[in-house]
């Protein structure tokens, strides 16, 4: 049993004043958090078929993969603008500091597969329900949504109450 909260790092008013961010760099740094957090993330899915995996840029990236070889899935990067080189659907979103929009490769997922959406962070959810939305535009079925962390005052669980969603650490 580990105690993640130590590997995530508080940086005050950062990007901007007024946001505390919850920096996940000294969790990367250790394999042990790291292998811990796949597992509990692993046993939070109680069995749960997956077949796609998605990571949303860019902190998303590193456990979505981790996740996607674990759960013998593919994994799929959501992007900001402009980073994907193939046919995409575009959804916009606000976020707590500032506004953007996502976009996922057309052909990243087949109808009723079954997918796992994971990020680093679940603060305002409206980066998550971006992805949520264009998994939902393909004809894929969002099993759960996981996060490290969840920034409960900012009531992302509200925007996401249509979905499962776990997080290990609660702030
Ligand atoms: O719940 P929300 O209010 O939407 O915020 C959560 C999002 O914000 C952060 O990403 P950011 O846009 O800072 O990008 P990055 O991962 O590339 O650093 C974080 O990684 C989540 O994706
Ligand atoms: N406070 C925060 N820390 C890290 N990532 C974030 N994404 C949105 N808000 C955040």
């Amino acid at each position: 049993m580990i105690n993640l909260d130590q590997y995530i790092r508080d940086i005050p008013d950062f990007p901007k004043k007024g946001v505390v961010y919850k920096d996940i760099s000294p969790m990367l740094q250790s394999p042990e958090a790291m292998r811990f957090a796949v597992k509990t993330f692993i046993e939070n899915l109680k069995g749960e078929k997956i077949d796609k995996v998605i990571g949303v840029e860019s902190r998303g990236f590193f456990f979505a993969t981790l996740l996607a070889e674990k759960l013998n899935a593919g994994f799929i990067p959501i992007r900001k603008p402009g980073k994907l080189p193939y046919k995409t659907h575009t959804e916009a979103y606000e976020l707590e500091y500032g506004t953007d929009s996502l976009e996922i490769h057309q052909d990243a997922i087949e109808k009723g597969e079954k997918v796992l959406v994971h990020d680093d962070v679940l603060a305002t959810g409206g980066t998550a329900l971006a992805a949520c939305n264009l998994v939902e535009k393909l004809g894929g079925e969002i099993i759960q949504c996981n996060f490290l962390v969840e920034i409960g005052f900012l009531k992302g669980r509200d925007k996401l109450k249509n979905y499962q969603v776990e997080s290990l650490l609660k702030y």
